[in-house]
Protein backbone atom coordinates (compact mmCIF):
# COMPACT_ATOMS: atom_id res chain seq x y z
CA UNK A 1 0.00 0.00 0.00
CA UNK A 2 1.33 3.46 -0.35
CA UNK A 3 0.23 7.17 0.07
CA UNK A 4 0.33 8.85 -3.00
CA UNK A 5 0.10 12.95 -2.93
CA UNK A 6 -1.38 15.49 -5.46
CA UNK A 7 -1.04 19.36 -5.96
CA UNK A 8 -3.46 20.20 -8.78
CA UNK A 9 -5.81 18.51 -9.71
CA UNK A 10 -6.98 18.93 -13.15
CA UNK A 11 -6.96 17.30 -16.39
CA UNK A 12 -3.59 15.88 -15.85
CA UNK A 13 -3.59 15.40 -12.40
CA UNK A 14 -7.13 13.90 -11.83
CA UNK A 15 -6.31 11.37 -14.89
CA UNK A 16 -3.32 9.59 -12.97
CA UNK A 17 -5.62 9.71 -10.08
CA UNK A 18 -8.17 7.98 -11.48
CA UNK A 19 -5.60 6.08 -13.03
CA UNK A 20 -4.39 4.83 -9.72
CA UNK A 21 -8.00 4.09 -8.19
CA UNK A 22 -8.31 2.05 -11.52
CA UNK A 23 -4.64 -0.25 -10.98
CA UNK A 24 -3.98 -0.24 -7.14
CA UNK A 25 -7.42 0.58 -4.72
CA UNK A 26 -5.89 0.07 -2.04
CA UNK A 27 -3.54 3.27 -2.53
CA UNK A 28 -4.45 6.47 -0.10
CA UNK A 29 -4.73 9.49 -2.07
CA UNK A 30 -4.33 13.46 -0.53
CA UNK A 31 -5.09 15.95 -2.56
CA UNK A 32 -4.61 19.90 -2.78
CA UNK A 33 -6.01 22.15 -5.31
CA UNK A 34 -6.41 25.55 -5.48
CA UNK A 35 -10.41 25.34 -6.57
CA UNK A 36 -12.60 24.17 -3.83
CA UNK A 37 -15.00 22.81 -6.14
CA UNK A 38 -12.48 20.91 -7.86
CA UNK A 39 -11.57 19.06 -4.16
CA UNK A 40 -14.99 18.35 -3.69
CA UNK A 41 -16.21 16.65 -7.27
CA UNK A 42 -12.87 14.49 -6.31
CA UNK A 43 -14.12 13.60 -2.80
CA UNK A 44 -18.02 12.83 -4.00
CA UNK A 45 -16.66 10.74 -6.69
CA UNK A 46 -14.26 9.07 -4.34
CA UNK A 47 -11.32 9.48 -6.21
CA UNK A 48 -9.52 11.42 -3.12
CA UNK A 49 -9.21 9.73 0.30
CA UNK A 50 -8.39 13.47 1.75
CA UNK A 51 -8.29 16.88 1.21
CA UNK A 52 -5.10 18.80 2.30
CA UNK A 53 -4.01 22.25 2.56
CA UNK A 54 -1.75 24.31 0.31
CA UNK A 55 0.79 23.34 3.35
CA UNK A 56 0.34 20.50 5.11
CA UNK A 57 1.88 17.95 7.29
CA UNK A 58 0.20 15.34 5.82
CA UNK A 59 2.39 15.30 2.74
CA UNK A 60 5.29 14.13 4.19
CA UNK A 61 4.22 11.16 4.67
CA UNK A 62 3.39 10.55 0.98
CA UNK A 63 5.65 8.02 -0.84
CA UNK A 64 5.13 10.00 -4.08
CA UNK A 65 3.70 13.91 -4.31
CA UNK A 66 2.93 14.96 -8.34
CA UNK A 67 3.13 18.20 -8.72
CA UNK A 68 0.35 18.70 -11.63
CA UNK A 69 -0.26 22.52 -11.80
CA UNK A 70 0.93 24.88 -14.32
CA UNK A 71 4.37 24.54 -14.67
CA UNK A 72 5.22 27.93 -12.90
CA UNK A 73 3.29 27.24 -9.94
CA UNK A 74 4.47 23.69 -9.82
CA UNK A 75 8.34 25.39 -9.49
CA UNK A 76 6.95 27.59 -6.78
CA UNK A 77 6.00 24.30 -4.73
CA UNK A 78 9.36 23.22 -4.73
CA UNK A 79 10.69 25.76 -1.77
CA UNK A 80 8.17 24.37 0.62
CA UNK A 81 8.50 21.05 0.18
CA UNK A 82 12.65 21.37 0.65
CA UNK A 83 11.43 20.96 4.03
CA UNK A 84 8.58 19.10 4.56
CA UNK A 85 9.36 15.69 2.37
CA UNK A 86 9.74 12.34 4.71
CA UNK A 87 12.66 10.59 4.49
CA UNK A 88 11.66 8.56 1.88
CA UNK A 89 8.78 10.79 0.12
CA UNK A 90 10.00 11.09 -4.11
CA UNK A 91 8.54 14.32 -5.70
CA UNK A 92 7.66 14.45 -9.19
CA UNK A 93 6.03 16.79 -11.43
CA UNK A 94 3.90 16.62 -14.71
CA UNK A 95 5.26 20.03 -16.56
CA UNK A 96 5.35 20.05 -20.14
CA UNK A 97 8.73 22.01 -19.57
CA UNK A 98 11.52 20.08 -17.34
CA UNK A 99 14.87 22.67 -17.66
CA UNK A 100 13.17 25.36 -15.30
CA UNK A 101 12.09 23.00 -12.25
CA UNK A 102 15.66 21.22 -12.51
CA UNK A 103 17.16 24.20 -12.42
CA UNK A 104 15.58 24.84 -9.72
CA UNK A 105 15.69 21.80 -8.25
CA UNK A 106 19.43 21.92 -8.09
CA UNK A 107 19.43 25.14 -6.59
CA UNK A 108 17.56 24.48 -3.64
CA UNK A 109 20.01 20.75 -3.32
CA UNK A 110 16.90 18.62 -4.08
CA UNK A 111 18.05 16.31 -6.85
CA UNK A 112 18.51 13.29 -4.87
CA UNK A 113 14.48 13.47 -3.98
CA UNK A 114 13.11 14.63 -7.56
CA UNK A 115 12.10 12.66 -10.55
CA UNK A 116 10.66 15.04 -13.17
CA UNK A 117 7.73 13.81 -15.30
CA UNK A 118 5.90 14.60 -18.55
CA UNK A 119 2.69 12.32 -19.59
CA UNK A 120 2.60 13.13 -23.79
CA UNK A 121 -1.06 12.87 -23.78
CA UNK A 122 -3.68 15.24 -23.25
CA UNK A 123 -6.31 17.37 -24.84
CA UNK A 124 -7.29 21.10 -24.93
CA UNK A 125 -10.10 20.33 -22.56
CA UNK A 126 -9.31 21.23 -18.47
CA UNK A 127 -9.77 20.29 -15.26
CA UNK A 128 -11.01 17.54 -13.52
CA UNK A 129 -14.31 16.86 -15.01
CA UNK A 130 -12.79 16.39 -18.25
CA UNK A 131 -9.91 14.12 -16.86
CA UNK A 132 -10.40 10.45 -17.88
CA UNK A 133 -8.67 6.74 -16.02
CA UNK A 134 -8.08 6.27 -19.97
CA UNK A 135 -5.88 9.38 -20.52
CA UNK A 136 -2.30 7.68 -20.03
CA UNK A 137 -3.29 4.35 -21.65
CA UNK A 138 -0.02 3.39 -24.22
CA UNK A 139 0.90 7.40 -24.12
CA UNK A 140 4.64 7.96 -23.40
CA UNK A 141 6.05 9.39 -19.98
CA UNK A 142 8.94 10.99 -20.35
CA UNK A 143 11.14 10.71 -17.15
CA UNK A 144 13.69 13.57 -15.89
CA UNK A 145 15.96 11.96 -13.38
CA UNK A 146 17.69 14.60 -10.72
CA UNK A 147 21.50 13.71 -11.21
CA UNK A 148 21.44 12.18 -7.83
CA UNK A 149 18.59 9.91 -7.51
CA UNK A 150 19.36 6.29 -6.60
CA UNK A 151 18.48 3.98 -9.41
CA UNK A 152 16.16 1.60 -6.96
CA UNK A 153 14.12 4.68 -6.20
CA UNK A 154 14.42 5.39 -10.28
CA UNK A 155 13.52 1.79 -11.23
CA UNK A 156 10.28 2.14 -8.47
CA UNK A 157 9.09 5.03 -9.65
CA UNK A 158 9.42 3.81 -13.64
CA UNK A 159 7.30 0.70 -12.26
CA UNK A 160 4.69 3.09 -10.83
CA UNK A 161 4.57 4.74 -14.25
CA UNK A 162 4.06 1.48 -17.00
CA UNK A 163 1.38 0.07 -14.03
CA UNK A 164 -0.77 3.31 -15.03
CA UNK A 165 -0.53 1.95 -18.71
CA UNK A 166 2.18 4.70 -19.95
CA UNK A 167 5.44 3.84 -21.62
CA UNK A 168 7.88 5.42 -19.56
CA UNK A 169 11.10 6.72 -21.35
CA UNK A 170 14.02 8.45 -19.90
CA UNK A 171 15.36 11.62 -21.09
CA UNK A 172 17.71 14.46 -19.88
CA UNK A 173 15.89 17.56 -19.57
CA UNK A 174 17.48 19.52 -22.40
CA UNK A 175 16.44 16.85 -24.55
CA UNK A 176 13.12 16.86 -23.50
CA UNK A 177 12.60 20.66 -24.04
CA UNK A 178 13.90 20.78 -27.24
CA UNK A 179 11.97 18.03 -28.57
CA UNK A 180 8.09 19.36 -27.28
CA UNK A 181 9.19 22.74 -28.68
CA UNK A 182 9.46 20.70 -31.85
CA UNK A 183 6.09 18.50 -31.42
CA UNK A 184 4.10 19.80 -29.13
CA UNK A 185 5.04 23.53 -27.92
CA UNK A 186 5.33 25.00 -31.53
CA UNK A 187 1.86 22.80 -32.98
CA UNK A 188 0.32 24.74 -30.56
CA UNK A 189 1.91 28.60 -31.42
CA UNK A 190 0.76 27.65 -34.94
CA UNK A 191 -2.13 26.45 -34.31
CA UNK A 192 -3.06 29.54 -32.04
CA UNK A 193 -1.76 31.95 -35.08
CA UNK A 194 -4.14 30.20 -37.94
CA UNK A 195 -7.07 30.72 -36.03
CA UNK A 196 -5.94 34.02 -34.76
CA UNK A 197 -5.34 34.97 -38.90
CA UNK A 198 -8.68 33.50 -39.53
CA UNK A 199 -10.34 35.71 -36.95
CA UNK A 200 -8.24 38.68 -38.23
CA UNK A 201 -9.36 38.10 -42.03
CA UNK A 202 -12.92 37.11 -41.85
CA UNK A 203 -15.02 39.84 -43.02
CA UNK A 204 -18.46 40.98 -40.87
CA UNK A 205 -20.80 37.87 -42.34
CA UNK A 206 -18.07 35.33 -40.91
CA UNK A 207 -18.25 33.24 -44.19
CA UNK A 208 -14.84 31.87 -43.09
CA UNK A 209 -15.93 30.68 -39.59
CA UNK A 210 -19.07 29.57 -41.29
CA UNK A 211 -17.67 27.22 -43.80
CA UNK A 212 -14.41 26.21 -42.41
CA UNK A 213 -14.37 22.45 -42.69
CA UNK A 214 -12.31 19.28 -41.79
CA UNK A 215 -8.62 20.75 -42.77
CA UNK A 216 -8.90 23.86 -40.45
CA UNK A 217 -10.62 22.00 -37.37
CA UNK A 218 -8.22 19.09 -37.28
CA UNK A 219 -5.53 21.55 -37.56
CA UNK A 220 -7.12 23.85 -34.88
CA UNK A 221 -8.34 21.94 -32.27
CA UNK A 222 -4.90 22.61 -29.72
CA UNK A 223 -6.25 26.19 -30.29
CA UNK A 224 -8.98 25.88 -27.53
CA UNK A 225 -5.95 25.04 -25.11
CA UNK A 226 -5.69 26.60 -22.01
CA UNK A 227 -4.05 29.87 -22.05
CA UNK A 228 -2.34 30.12 -18.71
CA UNK A 229 -0.74 26.68 -19.33
CA UNK A 230 0.71 27.66 -22.50
CA UNK A 231 1.42 31.35 -21.60
CA UNK A 232 3.62 29.42 -18.83
CA UNK A 233 5.42 26.81 -21.41
CA UNK A 234 6.35 29.48 -24.27
CA UNK A 235 7.85 31.82 -21.13
CA UNK A 236 9.54 28.57 -19.74
CA UNK A 237 11.09 27.56 -22.64
CA UNK A 238 11.34 30.27 -24.65
CA UNK A 239 14.80 29.51 -25.85
CA UNK A 240 14.21 26.40 -27.68
CA UNK A 241 11.05 27.64 -28.57
CA UNK A 242 12.36 30.67 -30.26
CA UNK A 243 15.07 28.16 -32.15
CA UNK A 244 12.09 26.07 -33.88
CA UNK A 245 10.24 29.10 -34.61
CA UNK A 246 13.42 30.68 -36.45
CA UNK A 247 13.64 27.19 -38.52
CA UNK A 248 9.79 27.32 -39.18
CA UNK A 249 9.95 30.74 -40.43
CA UNK A 250 12.60 30.11 -42.76
CA UNK A 251 10.41 27.44 -43.80
CA UNK A 252 7.88 29.56 -44.74
CA UNK A 253 9.34 31.84 -46.35
CA UNK A 254 10.59 29.49 -48.90
CA UNK A 255 7.35 28.09 -49.21
CA UNK A 256 6.03 31.38 -50.22
CA UNK A 257 9.31 31.41 -52.83
CA UNK A 258 7.37 28.71 -54.29
CA UNK A 259 4.11 29.89 -54.40
CA UNK A 260 5.17 33.03 -56.09
CA UNK A 261 6.81 31.41 -58.55
CA UNK A 262 4.35 28.55 -59.36
CA UNK A 263 7.09 26.13 -58.65
CA UNK A 264 5.39 22.80 -58.92
CA UNK A 265 8.08 20.64 -58.82
CA UNK A 266 8.82 21.99 -54.97
CA UNK A 267 5.52 22.37 -54.05
CA UNK A 268 4.77 18.56 -55.13
CA UNK A 269 8.17 17.21 -53.05
CA UNK A 270 6.92 19.48 -49.85
CA UNK A 271 3.67 18.07 -49.86
CA UNK A 272 4.92 14.22 -51.16
CA UNK A 273 7.39 14.53 -48.29
CA UNK A 274 4.89 15.71 -45.64
CA UNK A 275 2.64 12.56 -46.51
CA UNK A 276 5.23 10.19 -46.55
CA UNK A 277 6.64 10.90 -43.09
CA UNK A 278 3.13 11.82 -41.46
CA UNK A 279 2.16 8.30 -42.77
CA UNK A 280 4.88 6.76 -40.94
CA UNK A 281 4.55 7.86 -37.99
CA UNK A 282 0.61 7.28 -38.00
CA UNK A 283 1.48 3.55 -38.08
CA UNK A 284 3.33 3.25 -34.64
CA UNK A 285 0.79 1.86 -32.23
CA UNK A 286 1.57 4.37 -29.26
CA UNK A 287 3.65 7.81 -29.58
CA UNK A 288 3.12 11.43 -30.04
CA UNK A 289 0.37 10.46 -32.20
CA UNK A 290 -1.87 7.84 -31.04
CA UNK A 291 -3.20 5.53 -33.70
CA UNK A 292 -6.84 6.11 -33.75
CA UNK A 293 -9.05 3.24 -33.93
CA UNK A 294 -11.53 4.82 -36.29
CA UNK A 295 -14.45 3.30 -38.97
CA UNK A 296 -16.67 5.65 -41.29
CA UNK A 297 -20.19 4.46 -42.48
CA UNK A 298 -23.22 5.72 -44.24
CA UNK A 299 -25.82 6.45 -42.21
CA UNK A 300 -29.77 7.05 -42.99
CA UNK A 301 -30.49 10.66 -41.57
CA UNK A 302 -33.20 9.87 -39.82
CA UNK A 303 -34.09 9.61 -36.10
CA UNK A 304 -32.63 7.31 -33.95
CA UNK A 305 -30.10 6.40 -36.37
CA UNK A 306 -27.01 6.98 -34.25
CA UNK A 307 -28.60 5.40 -30.94
CA UNK A 308 -29.57 1.95 -32.97
CA UNK A 309 -25.76 1.78 -33.76
CA UNK A 310 -24.64 2.66 -30.27
CA UNK A 311 -26.48 -0.27 -28.82
CA UNK A 312 -25.45 -2.69 -31.44
CA UNK A 313 -22.15 -2.39 -30.18
CA UNK A 314 -23.08 -2.07 -26.86
CA UNK A 315 -25.21 -5.01 -26.41
CA UNK A 316 -21.29 -6.65 -27.65
CA UNK A 317 -19.89 -4.81 -24.82
CA UNK A 318 -17.92 -3.02 -27.47
CA UNK A 319 -16.97 0.66 -25.67
CA UNK A 320 -17.27 3.90 -28.09
CA UNK A 321 -14.51 6.97 -27.08
CA UNK A 322 -16.44 9.34 -29.58
CA UNK A 323 -18.98 9.03 -32.73
CA UNK A 324 -20.70 11.92 -34.44
CA UNK A 325 -21.69 12.88 -37.77
CA UNK A 326 -18.65 14.18 -40.29
CA UNK A 327 -19.40 16.46 -43.25
CA UNK A 328 -16.44 17.04 -45.39
CA UNK A 329 -15.00 16.78 -49.44
CA UNK A 330 -13.82 13.27 -48.41
CA UNK A 331 -17.40 12.15 -48.15
CA UNK A 332 -19.82 13.42 -50.34
CA UNK A 333 -22.88 12.90 -48.10
CA UNK A 334 -21.22 13.12 -44.82
CA UNK A 335 -20.95 9.51 -42.79
CA UNK A 336 -20.94 8.77 -39.31
CA UNK A 337 -17.13 8.35 -37.29
CA UNK A 338 -16.78 5.84 -34.42
CA UNK A 339 -13.32 5.94 -32.73
CA UNK A 340 -12.86 2.66 -30.41
CA UNK A 341 -10.43 2.35 -27.71
CA UNK A 342 -8.46 -0.71 -28.97
CA UNK A 343 -8.02 -2.08 -32.99
CA UNK A 344 -9.64 -5.08 -31.48
CA UNK A 345 -12.69 -3.80 -30.68
CA UNK A 346 -12.82 -1.58 -34.18
CA UNK A 347 -12.15 -5.12 -36.07
CA UNK A 348 -15.42 -6.67 -33.98
CA UNK A 349 -17.17 -3.44 -34.62
CA UNK A 350 -16.55 -3.37 -38.44
CA UNK A 351 -17.54 -7.17 -38.61
CA UNK A 352 -20.59 -6.57 -36.17
CA UNK A 353 -22.04 -3.69 -38.52
CA UNK A 354 -21.15 -5.25 -41.92
CA UNK A 355 -23.37 -7.87 -40.73
CA UNK A 356 -26.10 -5.91 -40.16
CA UNK A 357 -25.77 -3.99 -43.73
CA UNK A 358 -24.06 -1.47 -43.00
CA UNK A 359 -21.56 0.18 -45.75
CA UNK A 360 -18.26 0.73 -43.80
CA UNK A 361 -15.09 2.42 -44.45
CA UNK A 362 -12.05 1.45 -43.02
CA UNK A 363 -9.41 3.89 -43.22
N1 LIG B 1 -3.16 19.59 -20.87
C1 LIG B 1 -2.27 18.80 -21.41
O1 LIG B 1 -2.46 18.37 -22.55
C2 LIG B 1 -1.05 18.43 -20.62
C3 LIG B 1 -0.35 17.26 -20.96
C4 LIG B 1 0.76 16.89 -20.21
C5 LIG B 1 1.20 17.70 -19.17
N2 LIG B 1 0.53 18.84 -18.88
C6 LIG B 1 1.01 19.64 -17.74
O2 LIG B 1 0.17 19.31 -16.65
C7 LIG B 1 0.05 20.42 -15.77
C8 LIG B 1 -1.42 20.65 -15.49
O3 LIG B 1 -2.10 20.84 -16.71
P1 LIG B 1 -3.64 20.43 -16.87
O4 LIG B 1 -3.85 20.24 -18.31
O5 LIG B 1 -4.00 19.38 -15.90
O6 LIG B 1 -4.32 21.81 -16.47
P2 LIG B 1 -5.75 22.03 -15.79
O7 LIG B 1 -6.02 23.48 -15.96
O8 LIG B 1 -6.73 21.05 -16.25
O9 LIG B 1 -5.44 21.75 -14.24
C9 LIG B 1 -4.63 22.51 -13.43
C10 LIG B 1 -5.14 22.37 -12.00
O10 LIG B 1 -4.21 22.99 -11.15
C11 LIG B 1 -4.92 23.81 -10.22
N3 LIG B 1 -4.01 24.87 -9.82
C12 LIG B 1 -3.61 25.94 -10.52
N4 LIG B 1 -2.73 26.67 -9.82
C13 LIG B 1 -2.57 26.04 -8.64
C14 LIG B 1 -1.79 26.29 -7.49
N5 LIG B 1 -0.95 27.34 -7.43
N6 LIG B 1 -1.87 25.42 -6.47
C15 LIG B 1 -2.71 24.35 -6.52
N7 LIG B 1 -3.48 24.07 -7.57
C16 LIG B 1 -3.39 24.89 -8.62
C17 LIG B 1 -6.14 24.28 -10.96
O11 LIG B 1 -7.18 24.64 -10.07
C18 LIG B 1 -6.49 23.05 -11.81
O12 LIG B 1 -7.37 22.19 -11.12
C19 LIG B 1 0.76 21.58 -16.43
O13 LIG B 1 2.02 21.73 -15.83
C20 LIG B 1 0.93 21.14 -17.86
O14 LIG B 1 2.08 21.69 -18.44
C21 LIG B 1 -0.60 19.21 -19.55
O1 LIG C 1 -3.66 16.31 -27.45
C1 LIG C 1 -3.60 17.46 -27.05
O2 LIG C 1 -4.58 18.18 -27.01
C2 LIG C 1 -2.33 18.00 -26.56
O3 LIG C 1 -2.09 19.13 -26.81
C3 LIG C 1 -1.45 17.16 -25.76
C4 LIG C 1 -0.05 17.65 -25.59
C5 LIG C 1 0.63 17.71 -26.97
O4 LIG C 1 0.66 16.69 -27.63
O5 LIG C 1 1.11 18.75 -27.37
C6 LIG C 1 -0.03 18.98 -24.95
C7 LIG C 1 0.81 19.32 -23.99
C8 LIG C 1 1.53 18.35 -23.24
O6 LIG C 1 2.53 18.78 -22.50
C9 LIG C 1 1.55 17.03 -23.80
C10 LIG C 1 0.69 16.67 -24.76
Amino acid sequence: MKTIGFIGLGLIGGSIVKTIRKYHSDYRILAYDQDRETLASAVSSNMIDAVCEEHDERFAGCDYIFLCAPVEFNVQYLEYFKDHLGPNTILTDVGSVKGIIHKEVERLGMESCFIGGHPMAGSEKTGFESSSDRLLENAYYIITPGGEIPLDRLTDFTELISSLGAIPMVLTSEEHDFITAGVSHLPHIIASALVNLVSMLDSDQEYMKTIAAGGFRDITRIASSSPIMWEQICVENNKNISNVLDDYIRLLIQIRCFVDNKDSQSLYQMFANSRDYRDSIDVVDSGLLKKAYVLYLDIADEAGGIATIATILALEKISIKNIGIIHNREFEEGVLKIEFYDGSSMEKGAALLKKRNYIVYER
